[in-house]
């Protein structure tokens, strides 16, 4: 593959569409690394996860998902921590796990590499022996080993803290360090699983950079666990939503926040969902006839979903008369946050949102409990099929 070409195949889903091709930030150097696929199924006290996942060489996939959809259960199938009840896993032609031939390579073995949000380093180690410990592992001497570390610290902006215990580090530093660690055991894919979660907002900012640039830099294939959708947006070529075990979204990041399928994906993507059928260029939902712009090949009665901005929504306290407003509809406020610039009201049927500035909020005079009357003009609204 020629330099900057970038060859990215993965989808990962049962039945969830795949959207796009396009893969914004990765420069493959070795295009015969870090290429997996993995077909799992695990039951596990009333939890079922059944997925498929495909990563190309050198891709990084977002996985997103709410508390319990299993996102750190399938890291932990994909790193050989668990077993699954049935499955595959395969990466760079080698088969790690084959359940039906008893097949399982122990976690050390795999070339896959597992970051928390918890650093874990080894507390009576410095910085250096830290990164060395992997490539020690591996069986590099130690002059090599150090002198491989003292290279990744300059990587990831520690080259100042070669000899300081993790005690004597920040959390971000800390990070910085594990990064290393993981990076210079050189897997050929990266789990990472909320690597971010532990530290302050202005950090994280700093160190995601620095996490895209090595990856980038060294063509490792990672997953990335997060609940934060810049992370997604910032680090990966494609985004995977798991719920309830099961992948409900998956595409090109940019495509799945446009045209989200799942609740969960249009919260993170801050737009209102409504799941209906198709009628023309509208969704029937809820007892409304929501009209928009087709942005998909609709067909009458099967699924589809209107998609809208809060910030589109037009909200009164009587219904709108005389206007040229195609969608008018009510619905009662369960909710009314404040939000930068006024409040968010929340509805309830169908659920959704609406931004107001604190003037119209004080003019409309509504609270919790209240039935109000809501519109989007339908060149606000997208229409897309959910297939
Ligand atoms: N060790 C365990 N034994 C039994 N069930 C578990 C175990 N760990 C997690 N579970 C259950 O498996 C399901 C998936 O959990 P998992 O931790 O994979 O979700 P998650 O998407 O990573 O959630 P979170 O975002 O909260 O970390 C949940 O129902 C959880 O209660």
């Amino acid at each position: 593959m020629a330099p900057g070409e970038r060859g990215v195949n993965a989808s990962a889903g049962q039945g969830a569409g795949t959207r796009g091709t396009a893969s914004p930030h990765r420069t493959v150097t070795d295009a015969s690394r870090g290429a997996l696929t993995a077909d799992l199924a695990l039951a596990r006290d009333g939890f079922e996860l059944d997925v498929s996942v495909a990563l190309g060489p050198g891709e990084v996939l977002a996985l997103l998902g709410p508390n319990g959809a299993g996102k750190s259960t399938l890291l932990g199938l994909l790193a050989g921590l668990l077993r699954p009840d049935t499955g595959r896993v395969v990466l760079d032609g080698r088969v790690l796990d084959e359940v039906a031939a008893t097949t399982h390579v122990r976690p050390e073995h795999r070339r896959i590499g597992l970051l928390g949000q918890d650093p874990c380093l080894f507390p009576h180690l410095t910085a250096a022996q830290n990164v060395a410990f992997g490539p020690r592992a591996a069986g590099r001497p130690r002059c090599e080993a150090s002198e491989l570390a003292g290279e990744w610290l300059d990587r990831v902006g520690l080259g100042g803290f070669a000899d300081r215990r993790p005690a004597e580090l920040s959390g971000g530093q800390r990070q910085r360090a594990a990064i290393a660690r993981a990076l210079a055991a050189a897997p050929a894919v990266l789990l990472l699983d909320e690597p971010f979660a532990s530290l302050d907002a202005e950090i994280v900012i700093d160190v995601r950079r620095m996490l895209r640039e090595q990856l980038a830099a060294t063509g490792t294939s990672a997953i990335v666990v997060s609940h934060d959708v810049l992370d997604a947006v910032v680090l990966a070529d494609r985004t995977a939503v798991l719920e309830r075990g099961r992948i409900v979204d998956e595409g090109v990041t940019a495509a799945v926040l446009a045209a989200p399928r799942s609740p969960f994906t249009a919260a993170i993507a801050g737009v209102n969902l409504v799941l209906g059928a198709a009628a023309g260029d509208a969704v029937l939902a809820a007892g409304h006839r929501f009209q928009g712009v087709a942005v998909d090949e609709l067909h009458d009665g099967e699924p589809a979903a209107a998609v809208f901005r809060p910030a589109s929504v037009i909200v009164a306290s009587r219904r709108p008369e005389g206007t040229s407003l195609r969608n008018i509809w009510s619905d009662r406020i369960t909710a009314i946050d404040p939000a930068p610039g006024g409040a968010r009201l929340r509805f309830e049927a169908p659920a959704l949102q609406a931004d107001v500035t604190a003037a119209a909020l004080a003019e409309l005079g509504l609270a919790p409990g209240d039935d109000a009357w809501l519109a989007v003009k339908a060149a606000e609204v997208r229409v897309h099929a959910i297939d």
